[in-house]
């Protein structure tokens, strides 16, 4: 089998590029990346000789490219999880969104069904793979979202991956074309560009800067460690019903400041610092515009459908990554400087 994983050096992307090239060595894996500022090939060093993994650079929202790589390469599957993901950028730059998640999704939908239709759908899957903010934002309590939540998203981003579910699912009643789609809280861990709440938050305590909390800092977010994500996608690729949904959740929930304060404490802690040291680097800021409450998200049905679960605590994965960040200071600092679009294009290079 010859799977296309769109934005297999980013963040999530890689974990699962990673896993597959690995796991399944009778699988082709083919990485489709932009190398926009948030995809690393540094994030996939290690396997990027592998007999079965091919890299291509190229830009899912340039209609014209993708069809010629569906016609080249023939993949057999898709597992699409190229996007624009941080939602203050999508405040500032909305159209890079609708580009990337909206136009982009179209066109790998359009070329997988030109390309499988015609020999019929066996055996092809194409699979989404999204996120819980689609869902809208929930009060403090115990409701949750779960596969039959209403959509209600409210950043321009969380629209921009409604819209793009959507289509997937359109493409499915409409052309019959077999999908699955899956919904994910909040990912860390190591790789992670930091623009996000924790890699930014590790990257300035390391640095000694403030770290910035929005508001009161009282919003809640579910926490998952990527490396479970990967295996939660995995299960849903293999074993996830044609047409279905799967929200994937790591049943841990934090309100933003009791966050930043724990990661304060574990980075003391790492780097030999009495604890309470960092807690005096948090900052208040300006609230984000819009900022949804609180997301939590019900993953009973993967658990007890596809018997996955999460295989770390959140302490265990905090650890993990506080550990990684403070090992990979060139990494870090190559992201921050954006030395490393310097390695990726000599990477890519003549392919
Ligand atoms: C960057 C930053 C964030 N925050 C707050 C804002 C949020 O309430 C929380 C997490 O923010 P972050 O931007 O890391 O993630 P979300 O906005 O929750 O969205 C993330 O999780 C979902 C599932 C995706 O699908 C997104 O792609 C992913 O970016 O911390 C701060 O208080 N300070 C900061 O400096």
């Amino acid at each position: 089998m010859k799977i296309l994983i769109t934005g297999g050096a980013g963040f999530i992307g890689s974990h699962v590029v990673r896993l597959f090239v690995t796991k399944y060595p009778e699988y082709q894996i083919l990485n489709l990346d932009a190398l926009t500022y948030a995809g690393n090939l540094e994030n996939l060093r290690d396997i990027e000789n592998a007999s079965n993994y091919k890299f291509i650079k190229g830009d899912i929202a340039d209609q014209n490219f993708i069809d010629q790589l569906f016609a080249n390469e023939e993949p057999d599957a898709v597992i699409h999880l190229a996007a624009e993901s941080h939602v203050d950028r999508s405040i500032t730059d909305p159209m890079a969104f609708v580009k990337t998640n909206v136009i982009g999704t179209v066109n790998l939908l359009n070329a997988a069904r030109h390309l499988w239709q015609p020999g019929g759908y066996e055996g092809h899957v194409f699979y989404h793979v999204s996120t819980d903010e689609v869902y809208g934002s929930l009060d403090f309590g115990p409701e949750m979202f779960t596969e039959e939540t209403s959509y209600d998203p409210r950043s321009p981003y969380s629209a921009s991956k409604a819209s793009s579910d959507h289509f997937v699912r359109a493409w499915h009643h409409t052309y019959g074309l077999p999908i699955k789609l899956s919904n994910c809280s909040n990912n860390y861990g190591p790789n992670h560009f930091p623009e996000k709440l924790i890699p930014l938050a590790i990257h300035r305590l390391r640095t000694g800067q403030p770290v910035p909390v929005y508001g009161k800092g009282e919003n809640v977010r579910d926490w998952l460690f990527v490396k479970d994500h990967a295996t939660a996608i995995d299960a849903v690729f293999h074993k996830g019903k044609n047409g279905d949904t799967y929200n994937i959740g790591g049943v841990n929930e934090w309100q933003n400041l009791k966050l930043i304060e724990l990661l304060c404490d574990v980075v003391d802690q790492k780097t030999g610092q009495e604890v309470g040291t960092s807690r005096k680097l948090i900052k208040f800021v300006t609230d984000r515009a819009g900022h949804d409450m609180r997301y939590a998200i019900d993953s009973s049905k993967i658990m007890n459908e596809l018997g996955w679960k999460p295989s770390v605590t959140f302490e265990q994965g905090l650890a993990q990554t506080v550990d990684w960040y403070l090992e990979n200071e060139e990494w870090l600092n190559s992201v921050t400087s954006g030395a490393y679009q310097d390695y990726n294009a000599k990477q890519y290079a003549g392919r």
